[in-house]
């Protein structure tokens, strides 16, 4: 039997490749103490996520009706399945496709793109500073993709070519709909377009699919550790339709029953920020099974680096002080990325402490 040294990714193991081989027991840095992986399921009695139709917010005579509706749900849930989202389902049945393929090639292959020393872009998982950290049951691949100056040059570019014009043109249609949704939005928390614009309009946009592989102790692991996205909005495909995906409301872990057709659209913390706190980021993680391999890829929508993170000014005056701090997009993103995924603790230390003391993040 090999061992797992082999499949080493960067300072991570490709879980892919461990899980291939005859296992009764998990290695002790995948086991999971501190999530209560047992709050599965409640059966029948558990509240599903909204669901918002695309179609009805953009055309028909319902469009105002369906404004106020997405308006509550990102109030009240941040998160909504969306349907009728209108995006090719050519290329979107065709990227499933070949990331299943992409995850199919021998680990060699994958290894070309393999996360740099000192880079969170590429495949496998960065392990932070503290290398006892329970690692999650997945191997992933995170990069930039906008602006094109910031792609990595062995990232994107090198993709297998079928793979890359396919992700070329999901992004592009998801980089219009990402877009028309945050102008719904933002029109319906009454932000100026300009300013909207201004903060969004060719933006960072980043993408993240991830591979869970199946595993002989499911309840043991973590397939994606709780967080929220440090994100404007986040467009989740679940690929090869298998569940595992779960958002955490009012403190209870809900599975969400991924629709066939349908892109997870979730808040995340700029957008809970730029709202001044209207708006919520939902706290979401992945669980994964002993059957079947799961894949997701999500894409994140983001303001550009030139602009700053903060409250918007029209939601603000002597009523409406803001809650959060400011920063520069720049900074936000690298301090993101110099921590721990924590559920919702990177939006909490950007906020304005009650007692009015500004302690600099
Ligand atoms: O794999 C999933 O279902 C969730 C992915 C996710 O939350 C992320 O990549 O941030
Ligand atoms: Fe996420």
């Amino acid at each position: 039997m090999e061992s797992p040294k082999e499949h080493c990714i960067g300072s991570s193991l490709s879980v892919q490749e461990l899980a291939k081989e005859p296992m009764l027991l998990i290695p002790q840095r995948y086991v999971c103490f501190d999530e209560d992986l047992s709050i599965r399921s409640h059966g029948s009695s558990l509240p599903t996520i909204p669901t918002i139709d695309m179609d009805q917010l953009v055309s028909g005579e319902t469009t105002d009706l369906e404004l106020e509706k997405l308006h509550l749900v990102c109030k009240d849930w941040g998160i909504f399945q969306l349907v009728n989202h209108g995006v090719s389902s050519l290329v979107v049945e065709k990227l499933k496709n070949e990331v299943q393929e992409f995850y199919n090639l021998p680990l060699e292959e994958k290894m070309r793109y393999k996360i740099k020393a000192g880079d969170v872009e590429g495949y496998g998982q960065t392990i932070l500073k503290n290398e006892n950290q329970t690692v999650d049951w997945a191997d992933r691949f995170y990069m930039i993709t906008n602006p094109v100056t910031r792609r990595k040059a062995h990232l994107l570019p090198e993709l297998p070519s079928s793979l890359r014009e396919t992700l070329e043109s999901y992004m592009s249609e998801l980089q219009k709909l990402a877009m028309t949704l945050l102008g719904l939005m933002l029109k319906a928390l009454k932000i100026d377009k300009g300013e909207m614009e201004a903060m969004f309009e060719d933006g960072m946009q980043a993408v993240r699919m991830t591979y869970y592989p199946p595993c002989p102790q499911p309840k043991k692991v973590m397939g994606l550790t709780p967080h929220s996205d440090a994100t404007g909005i986040t467009i989740l495909l679940q690929v090869n339709g298998v569940q595992g995906f779960q958002v955490k409301r009012d403190g209870i872990w809900i599975p969400v029953n991924i629709l066939p057709d349908a892109f997870v659209v979730n808040v995340g913390d700029v957008l809970e920020i730029f709202s001044n706190g209207l708006y919520k980021s939902i706290e979401h993680r992945a669980t994964v099974n002993s059957e079947k391999e799961r894949i997701s890829l999500a894409m994140f929508f983001n303001p550009k680096f030139q602009s700053e993170v903060g409250p918007s000014a029209t939601l603000l005056d002597p009523q409406n002080p803001p809650l959060f701090k400011r920063v520069g997009m720049e900074k936000y993103v690298s301090d993101f990325f110099s921590r721990k995924l924590d559920g919702k603790s990177f939006l909490e230390r950007m906020r304005i402490a009650e007692n009015g003391v500004d302690d600099t993040i």
